[in-house]
């Protein structure tokens, strides 16, 4: 697929002029597609799109179009939801993540998740990073694995001289650095970003949103986010769902759009995306 590196910066929204044009890079995952049930409840309806290394992928939409639900199906954290299933394909690597040989516990060690809310242990800092490394029986160098982890996340000179207080006790924007920390310490391929800044204040927000261009040089991220400015300041590539009702009148969430965020949020192919970005809609 050919990735434009080029486009006119007169954005539909103002504030929002996408900054990460997109290069050509191989697929690291590929939905084939996908639908996600929650019980007899078709939640999202056969999407369709890869997620291309050392990139961000941006997932916006309307609330309940099904986000996060995607989201989830990507490192099968679904599993861990009552009566959700996935069918269709989820291929990391070309291989199938959801066939019955695959251990959804090193799918998640591959594939890491910082959700919205930072949730640190009730533990130090140091043991943050250091739990997740233990549990995946990684018990060499660990001050300097966990060195480089907080530097990894550019928490390290916020908190080297205090790496025994509780993670609990940092701020906000310090604590969801520390989850992206753990998140890293393991070595993913892949991170996964459940609206990672919404609890976050605009300064948490901006250092976040750099350290996610840091990161992308190392890590391929896909992000869930409401802040359109967002997806556009962060993204290469933004996919647009919706929430359609079907004649039965249920509500199921689509992919509408999937596109480089540059034409996106320049020149979307679909009217659709143009009045959610726009403000019209949603
Ligand atoms: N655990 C669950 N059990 C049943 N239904 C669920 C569950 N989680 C989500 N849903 C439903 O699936 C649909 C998609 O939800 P999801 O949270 O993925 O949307 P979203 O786009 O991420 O929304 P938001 O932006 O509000 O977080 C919604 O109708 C929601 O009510």
């Amino acid at each position: 697929m050919t990735m434009s590196t080029d486009f006119n910066l007169s954005t539909l929204i103002p504030g929002a002029a996408p900054t990460m044009p997109a290069v050509s890079a191989p697929p690291v995952m590929q939905l084939e597609n996908v639908s996600v049930f929650y019980g007899n409840y078709e939640a999202v309806r056969g999407t369709t799109m890869a997620i291309r290394e050392h990139q961000i992928t941006a997932l916006i939409g309307p609330s309940g179009c099904g986000k996060s639900t995607v989201l989830r199906s990507l490192n099968r954290m679904n599993d861990l939801v009552n009566g959700a299933r996935v069918a269709g394909k989820v291929t990391f690597h070309g291989q199938d993540l959801y066939a019955a040989d695959v251990d959804p516990i090193q799918v998640r060690r591959r594939i890491g998740m910082v959700f919205q809310k930072p949730n640190p242990f009730p533990k130090s800092i140091y043991e943050n990073v250091a739990y997740g490394l233990k549990i995946n029986g990684i018990k060499d160098n660990m001050d300097d694995r966990v060195e480089q982890a907080l530097r990894g996340a550019a928490l390290w000179d916020e908190v080297k001289g205090k790496l025994k207080s509780s993670g609990l006790a940092l701020s906000g924007g310090q604590q969801q650095r520390l989850c992206i920390a753990r998140a890293i310490a393991v070595k993913p391929e892949v991170i996964l970003m459940d609206e990672p800044c919404s609890a976050l204040d605009p300064i948490a927000t901006g250092k976040i949103e750099d350290l996610m261009h840091d990161l992308a040089g190392t890590y391929t991220i896909v992000i869930v986010t409401h802040n359109m400015q967002q997806a556009a300041r962060v993204s290469h590539h933004t996919a647009f769902f919706t929430a359609e009702l079907d004649e039965a009148g249920v509500r199921h969430g689509r992919l509408v759009e999937f596109n480089d965020t540059g034409r996106i949020f320049t020149n979307p192919g679909d009217k659709r995306t143009e009045d959610y970005i726009t403000g019209r809609f949603g």
